[in-house]
């Protein structure tokens, strides 16, 4: 197939050295993903924030070159009415390295199966990190939301998001059915006929690969504790598993000696010499002591439905989704990315908050190491919100604030770096 991507005339690929580390030019290029609905409203608005960031911070030593690529919508319209997630996409997210993404709309109950997903598959980018912070002023329904300050590693490659379920009558189903009770001795599908059947497959190797980045990050960032959140009671094979071998993780791999007889365990920082308490806690339990005693709970690693409820019910804490940032990891190739969606009745009309995405931003400029860039957006994102202009969903929220636009309190922002 031609080629339908742009190439910028300037910019260089952003390389690997022997050791996996990335090396930045001073010109990357860096291909972007606009999204559908508010992709619209949110992704140009990011585009804007972030040169006036490495602009201010460089003063003209470095620049993004920034490379639409398509998916969703748009690439139906570029590519043909069905590709919804091109070849060539894949191909330059995985050449260029580091990409960024707005969101991508996913139909409920039928038709396609969700892009975001597939792309985080596809490019085995196997942690969804999306880091919990309060931004003061920003309206929130907790007492002192400063308390929550987590960070998630969410498992982004396997669970039930693999994706492998049965429709409810299909032969196929009725075949999975019949698999498991006459072969298996299941007796305890309550309806077997026109049932849905889904399958979660949850292996050592993602569950350790996931736990090892997060106890990582907990010694690079000099973090207190890491806590495995899992629903083990239940599913004892699946997210069970999960939790052993996630204790199994710290005890091979990092050391953890076992606390009181375990099974939470703890192991020194060695950057610091400061304890690290691997902790567990069911997934129910969890969602009920985040908004009780979120001071207990740090690092958070779990599984990829488990990461999906908590990333929008942690966001929700200190302030919601329009400023919940994330990235989807792997090894040499990451995707920046808003945790909320496509939010449909707001799309075109340069309303919604950009903060996500433009956080999303702040994130992947960190991990080229272009920090004095990022800490310009920390710096306009805490100026915005302190001087109270502020789009639609925190304006509603808070006494005497001024409602700004989408591109507005991207100005705002840039104004206040
Ligand atoms: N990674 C991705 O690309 C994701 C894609 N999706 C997809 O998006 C589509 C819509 O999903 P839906 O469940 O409605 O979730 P959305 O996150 O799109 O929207 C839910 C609500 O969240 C609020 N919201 C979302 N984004 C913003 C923003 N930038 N600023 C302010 N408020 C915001 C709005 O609340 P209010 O109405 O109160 O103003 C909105 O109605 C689905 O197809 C879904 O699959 C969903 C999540 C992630
Ligand atoms: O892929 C989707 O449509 C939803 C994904 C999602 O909710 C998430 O990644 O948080
Ligand atoms: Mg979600």
């Amino acid at each position: 197939m031609t080629s339908k991507v742009v190439k910028p005339e300037q910019g260089e690929q952003i390389q690997l050295d022997a050791n996996g580390a990335l090396v930045v030019p001073n010109n990357p290029v860096i291909p972007y993903i606009e999204g559908d609905g508010i992709g619209v409203d949110v992704s140009p608005v990011m585009i804007d924030v972030v040169n006036a960031a490495v602009e201010k911070a460089y003063g003209g030593d470095k620049k993004i070159e920034w490379m639409e690529v398509y998916a969703g919508e748009k690439s139906t319209q570029v590519y043909g009415s069905e590709v919804w997630l091109p070849q060539e996409t894949l191909d330059l997210v995985k050449e260029y390295k580091v990409a960024i993404k707005g969101p991508l709309t996913t139909p409920v109950g039928g038709g396609i199966r969700s892009l975001n997903v597939a792309l985080r598959q596809e490019l085995d980018l196997y942690v969804c990190l999306r880091p919990v912070r309060y931004y003061a002023g920003t309206p929130s329904p907790l007492k002192q939301p400063e308390l929550t300050d987590m960070v998630i590693f969410r498992e982004n490659s396997e669970d039930i998001y693999a994706g492998i379920e049965y429709q409810a009558g299909t032969p196929e189903a009725t075949k999975v059915i019949n698999f498991l009770k006459d072969e298996m001795g299941a007796t305890k599908i309550r309806f077997d006929t026109d049932c849905g059947i889904g399958i979660k497959p949850t292996s050592k190797a993602g569950t350790t690969r996931l736990v090892k980045a997060a106890l990582q990050y907990c010694i690079d960032n000099d973090r207190d504790s890491m806590t495995l959140v899992h629903k083990g009671n239940i599913m004892k094979f699946t997210e069970g598993a999960f939790k052993d071998w996630g204790y199994q993780v710290a005890r091979e791999e990092f050391g953890a000696e076992l606390i009181d007889g375990g099974p939470w365990c703890s192991f020194k920082n060695p950057n610091t010499g400061k304890e690290i308490i691997v902790k567990d806690v069911i997934a129910d339990a969890f969602l009920q002591q985040i908004l009780l005693r979120p001071a207990e709970y740090d690092v958070i690693a779990t599984m990829n439905l488990n990461g999906d409820y908590v990333s929008d019910a942690l966001a929700a804490q200190v302030g919601g989704i329009g400023i919940a940032p994330g990235a989807n990891l792997g090894d040499g190739v990451a995707i920046f990315e808003a945790t909320h969606g496509t939010a449909p009745k707001y799309a075109g009309q340069d309303k919604v908050n950009p903060g996500s995405v433009i956080l999303s931003a702040e994130m992947m400029l960190r991990h080229l190491g272009w920090v004095e860039a990022a800490d310009l957006i920390v710096k306009g994102m805490e100026g915005a919100i302190k001087a109270k202009t502020v789009t639609y969903d925190f304006e509603r929220l808070m006494d005497d604030a001024t409602l700004l636009s989408c591109s507005d309190f991207g100005k705002a922002l840039v104004k206040n770096m």
